[in-house]
C-alpha cells in the first residue's frame, strides 16, 4: 500500500477496523460483511468498502471479509505489533485494577505477567500471574521491552533492574523521580498532575468573566 495515495481519514479509520477485527478475530468469527462490521465499527459500509479497497481486492461479493487474512494485512501495513507482552511490576491497588482492566489486547498487546515483592500479592490475580521480585529475570516473557511501573517503595534500584534485563520502555505511576540510561524512554502517567492541569486550564477559561464580577 502506497499510503501517500491513501486519505488521512481512511487511514486515521484504519486502527478502528483493526481494533474491531481482532474483537471479532477472538470471538471466532472467520469472515465477515462489511455492513456487519458498519454495526461494531459504527461507519457506513460504503466507506469501510473504500476504505479497504486501498488495500487490495480483499472482499468478494456475498462473501465478504477474511477477518483473519484482514488482519495479517493491517498488522504488515500499519506495522502495529499485537503480541506485545507487558509486564507490570507492583501488584497493590493500582496494579490489581490494571490488570482487571488487561483489555490491551485487542490493540497494544496485554500483560502476559505482574511481580510483587509481597508474597501476599502473589499467585494468580484476575487470570494473570503475579510472581516474586525473586523470579523476575526467569519469569519476564522473553523479548519483553515494556513494563508498568506500580510499586510504593526502592522505585530507582526496581528500574535499574529492569533495565539490566531488557526493559525499554517503562510506564510509570509512581510520581517518584527515577533515573534511566539513554535509549530507555519513560511515559509518566499523574492523575494528580491532570487534575492541576485541569484547575488551571479551567480557571483562567473563566478569568474574563470572574474579573467582570469584581
Ligand atoms: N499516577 C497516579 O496518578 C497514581 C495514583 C495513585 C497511586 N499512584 C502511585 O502508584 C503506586 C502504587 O500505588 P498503590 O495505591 O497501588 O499502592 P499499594 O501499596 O497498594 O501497592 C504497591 C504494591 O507494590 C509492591 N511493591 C512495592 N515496592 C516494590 C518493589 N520495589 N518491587 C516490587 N513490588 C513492590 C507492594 O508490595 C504493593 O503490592 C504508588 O507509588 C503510588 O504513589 C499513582
Amino acid at each position: 500500500m502506497r499510503t501517500n495515495h491513501v486519505p488521512k481519514a481512511t487511514l486515521q479509520r484504519y486502527p478502528v477496523y483493526l481494533k474491531a477485527l481482532r474483537r471479532l478475530q477472538k470471538n471466532g468469527i472467520k469472515r465477515i460483511m462489511s455492513r456487519e462490521l458498519s454495526s461494531f465499527v459504527d461507519i457506513e459500509p460504503t466507506t469501510i468498502r473504500r476504505d479497504f479497497s486501498f488495500l487490495g481486492n480483499l472482499g468478494k461479493q456475498g462473501y465478504g471479509y477474511d477477518v483473519d487474512r484482514l488482519i495479517d494485512i493491517f498488522n504488515q501495513q500499519l506495522g502495529v505489533d499485537f503480541d506485545e507482552k507487558l509486564i507490570l511490576v507492583g501488584a497493590g491497588n493500582l496494579g490489581r485494577a490494571l490488570l482487571n482492566y488487561n483489555k490491551w489486547d485487542h490493540v497494544v498487546g496485554e500483560v502476559a505477567c505482574a511481580f510483587d515483592v509481597d508474597p501476599e500479592k502473589q499467585g494468580s490475580q484476575f487470570g494473570v500471574n503475579v510472581w516474586s521480585m525473586d523470579d523476575l529475570e526467569e519469569k519476564m516473557p522473553k523479548g519483553c521491552r515494556i513494563a508498568i511501573l506500580t510499586i510504593s517503595h526502592d522505585v530507582q534500584a526496581t528500574v535499574d533492574r529492569l533495565v539490566k534485563a531488557g526493559i525499554t520502555g517503562i510506564v510509570d505511576f509512581t510520581h517518584q523521580h527515577f533515573k534511566v540510561p539513554r535509549g530507555v524512554v519513560i511515559k509518566s502517567i499523574d492523575v494528580v498532575s491532570s487534575i492541576q492541569e485541569l484547575v488551571f486550564i479551567t480557571n483562567s477559561m473563566n478569568e474574563p468573566a470572574q474579573r467582570q464580577r469584581d
